[in-house]
Formats: structure tokens, C-alpha cells, sequence
């Protein structure tokens, strides 16, 4: 296995220099008690662009994106979100860049599906106002991309895991935030359903904003994203552009499992 640095090389800064990060993380680490998850993670995240993270089931990948969120504090190195320290800004504002779509919610009280919609406004409105008859019709237009315009009333509690899933991506549509972070956001949902979400962060990027989605198809990391982080038991293989860091050789430690990537009428595809 070459060397992370090596692959690190293949910056986004050299890509796309014009563009700032959004969010930068500066030799991240992470651990659970004596564990180390990973270590000295730089890269950046910048506008124009989607990264994926990729690793087996407890790697720390969730972990990665709760430090991005700002709701947890990484063991080592610093996160920058713009030109200042995340832990320096207040929730509020941290909330005005980053729209984030948790791994899976459950909703503590009967809200319906646009009122859920709706929350994604909060951070961007004045304290204690009511939405507008415009902020309804903006939450409703994002219910409607998602394809749960029909399920605007319904309490979120009683929806599928895969229709919950699409509305809490129309709260992050309705955001305005310039960066996303999803966590396995295509967990729950049927194929043509999975594409058309990553469809909808693609247009998203596209706009100019930028993206960090965890996600187990490595399929689709080629197909819809420019950047992968791979991560390993207890580290970091490798960060980059997608058809440099997922090799065969990477990806089958990562995964404790012989893995090929072959080519099918185009498109990468991996055989286990
Ligand atoms: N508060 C905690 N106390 C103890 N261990 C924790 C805590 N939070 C996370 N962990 C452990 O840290 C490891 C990484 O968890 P994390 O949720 O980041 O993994 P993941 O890569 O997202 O996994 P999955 O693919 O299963 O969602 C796991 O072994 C988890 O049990």
C-alpha cells in the first residue's frame, strides 16, 4: 500500500484552486476510549465538489461526521469552517452553513412531514418567528424534488424509513446551507430512489455548494462523487479522487474482505 501522503497529494486545492474551502480538517484524529478510530486526516472540502466516506461498519465514520457537525470535539487537530475554528462558532451559526441529515431520526414529537420541512428555516429566521406563507411554499417545493409532496400533513412518525429519509433531505434542501453532510442517506431507500437522491446533492454541488455523504456502495461513490476518504480499522487508508483511492488492494483491507473493481459499459463496478 503506497503511503497516504502520496494520495494525499491529489488535492482538491490543485483542482480547484479559485475555489475556498468551506471546511477544512487539519490532521483530524479521532477515538473511543483507548481505541483510535483514525489519525491525521487533512483534507478540504470546497465548494463544487461532493466527498464520500467510505470504511466498514464501526470504523468511525459517523464519529467523522458528528466532528464536521460540530457536535463532537475530534481528539486531535483542528476543523475550519471558512476562515474561523468550528468549536468557535455558536450552534446557531453553525447551523447557517451545514445542513446535516443524521444517520437515522426518530422524531421525539408528532411533527408532520412539512413542519419537519420547515426546521430546516430556523437558523435562518428570526428566533420564535412562524414561517411564512412563502417558507411553506418554499418547504413544499423541497417535499416535491424529493417526491413526499403528498405526505406534507402526515405525522412524521408514521412514515416508511425510506419516505422519512426524503423528507429529512427536503429539510436540508430548504436549508440554504452551502455545505451538507449525510450521513448514509441512502440507507432506506429502493434504487431509482437512491439515484434520484444523489441526483438531488449533485444539483446541489453543482450550484456551488459542497457535500460529505457516508455511504456503503462503493458503486455509487464513482458514479456521483469527485472525492472518497477510505477509512480502515483504527485508520485513514487513503483520501483522494475516487478511481486512485478505491483500489483493489485498498478497499479488500478496509473491508477484511478480497474485493475487485472492474469495468462494466463504463462504469466502475465491484465484484466481492
Ligand atoms: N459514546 C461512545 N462510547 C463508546 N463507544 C463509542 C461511542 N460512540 C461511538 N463509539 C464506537 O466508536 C466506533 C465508531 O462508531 P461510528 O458510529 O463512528 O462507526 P461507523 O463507521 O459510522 O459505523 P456504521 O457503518 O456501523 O454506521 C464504534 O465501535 C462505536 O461503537
Amino acid at each position: 500500500m503506497a503511503g497516504v501522503a502520496s494520495r494525499c497529494g491529489v488535492g482538491m486545492s490543485q483542482q480547484k484552486r479559485e475555489l475556498p474551502a468551506l471546511l477544512r480538517l487539519d490532521d483530524v484524529g479521532a477515538s473511543v476510549g483507548k481505541r483510535t478510530l483514525f489519525e491525521r486526516v487533512s483534507l478540504s472540502v470546497e465548494a463544487g465538489v461532493a466527498w464520500a466516506v467510505v470504511g466498514p461498519n464501526g470504523v468511525g465514520k459517523t464519529t467523522l461526521m458528528r466532528i464536521l457537525a460540530g457536535v463532537r470535539t475530534a481528539e486531535q487537530g483542528q476543523v475550519w469552517l471558512h476562515a474561523r475554528r468550528l468549536s468557535e462558532y455558536t450552534r446557531r451559526e453553525v447551523a447557517r452553513e451545514v445542513a446535516v441529515v443524521p444517520q437515522s431520526s426518530s422524531p421525539v414529537f408528532e411533527f408532520s412531514a412539512l413542519e419537519l420541512v420547515l426546521m430546516g428555516l430556523h437558523a435562518s429566521r428570526p428566533r420564535f418567528s412562524l414561517p411564512s406563507s412563502e417558507d411553506r411554499q418554499r418547504a413544499l417545493k423541497a417535499l416535491a424534488r424529493l417526491e413526499v409532496e403528498e405526505l406534507a400533513n402526515r405525522p412524521v412518525s408514521s412514515l416508511s424509513g425510506g419516505e422519512r429519509q426524503r423528507v429529512v433531505m427536503a429539510r436540508a434542501l430548504v436549508a440554504d446551507a452551502p455545505l451538507w453532510l449525510l450521513d448514509e442517506p441512502t440507507a432506506n431507500l429502493d434504487l431509482r430512489h437512491q439515484l434520484g437522491l444523489l441526483e438531488v446533492m449533485r444539483q446541489h454541488v453543482e450550484g456551488g455548494g459542497a457535500a460529505v455523504a457516508v455511504l456503503h456502495d462503493l458503486n455509487l461513490v464513482h458514479r456521483y462523487f469527485d472525492r472518497v476518504l477510505l477509512l480502515a480499522p483504527g485508520r485513514a487508508l487513503g483520501w483522494g479522487r475516487p478511481d486512485d483511492v478505491l483500489n483493489d488492494e485498498d478497499v479488500s483491507e478496509a473491508f477484511e474482505l478480497p474485493m475487485r473493481r472492474v469495468e462494466v459499459e463504463g462504469r466502475q463496478v465491484w465484484l466481492a
